[in-house]
């Protein structure tokens, strides 16, 4: 990792997002569109032409209310969708848990998802099984790791991806609210290990309303709102305004 000059690992260009009605909302998007005010057949911006680099080596938090575009803004920055103007670009290698279970096949068992995971993340098959049994220890699933995914519980996934995940040495680690469903140990065996990577320089993005755990892992907040970026600083003084926000 060059640490001396800043360079950038995330550059956001102008990008933005909207998105056109489907038929089907979930209960959670109905009520926060109702919040919003927003008419049932828009074409609703989720996010706004935003311009925003993030160094090698920050770790930043995007935060936010329900439906602010925090989830779209690091979509975005993983590749998953592209935006609708502007450019997103990241340098090195990129790992994320966006979504638990995206990238696992359900008729595979754990054991082969690692494989299937890691490649698909960049590593190659030696470094795979070199590492391999670090991961399965961290995962810490037992007999599990031979048993289809689609026989695992949300926890387990989350064990399985985030091992995966930390284990191919990203650059840039995305990860959306999703130490949520893990147990206590884990959590705290997760946080450990982004704080790690954060030590060693790798560059972080963080999507969650845990402010206690993004005041702990990251050093910058950006504040999001109606899909716009209202304020972009020390983590404590995004962490203040979403307190004071309620
Ligand atoms: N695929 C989609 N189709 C239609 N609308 C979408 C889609 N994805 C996101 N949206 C809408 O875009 C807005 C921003 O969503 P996003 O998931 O980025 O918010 P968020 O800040 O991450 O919210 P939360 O805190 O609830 O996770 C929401 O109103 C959401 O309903």
């Amino acid at each position: 990792m060059t640490r001396h000059h800043a360079l950038s690992a995330v550059e956001v260009d102008g990008a933005s997002k909207h998105f056109r009605l489907r038929h089907t909302h979930s209960l959670k998007e109905r009520l926060v569109w109702t919040v919003q005010g927003r008419n049932r057949t828009d074409d609703f911006t989720a996010l706004h032409p935003l311009d925003l680099t993030i160094t090698q080596g920050e770790s930043v938090a995007l935060l936010g209310r329900n439906g602010s575009g925090k989830s779209t803004l690091l979509k975005l920055m993983a590749g998953v969708m592209a935006p609708d103007t502007g450019e997103v670009r990241v340098r090195g290698r990129l790992a994320g848990l966006l979504e638990v279970g995206a990238g696992f096949h359900p008729d595979l068992t754990g054991r082969e998802n690692v494989h299937l995971n890691a490649s698909i993340l960049g590593l190659e098959r030696e470094t795979i099984e070199e590492r391999f049994e670090d991961i399965a220890a961290f995962a810490d699933i037992g007999p599990f790791l031979d048993t289809q995914v689609r026989f695992y519980s949300s926890g387990m996934f989350l064990r399985l991806a985030f091992a995966v995940a930390v284990h191919t040495e990203p650059d840039v680690f995305l990860v959306d609210e999703i130490l949520a469903v893990g147990d206590e140990a884990f959590r705290a065996k997760c946080l450990e290990r982004i704080e790690l990577l954060a030590a060693q320089g790798r560059t972080l993005v963080v999507v969650s309303h845990d402010l206690p755990l993004v005041e702990r892992l990251c050093s910058r907040g950006i504040v999001l709102e109606h899909g716009h970026a209202v304020a972009d600083g020390p983590v404590s003084t995004a962490v203040h305004r979403m307190r004071a926000a309620g």
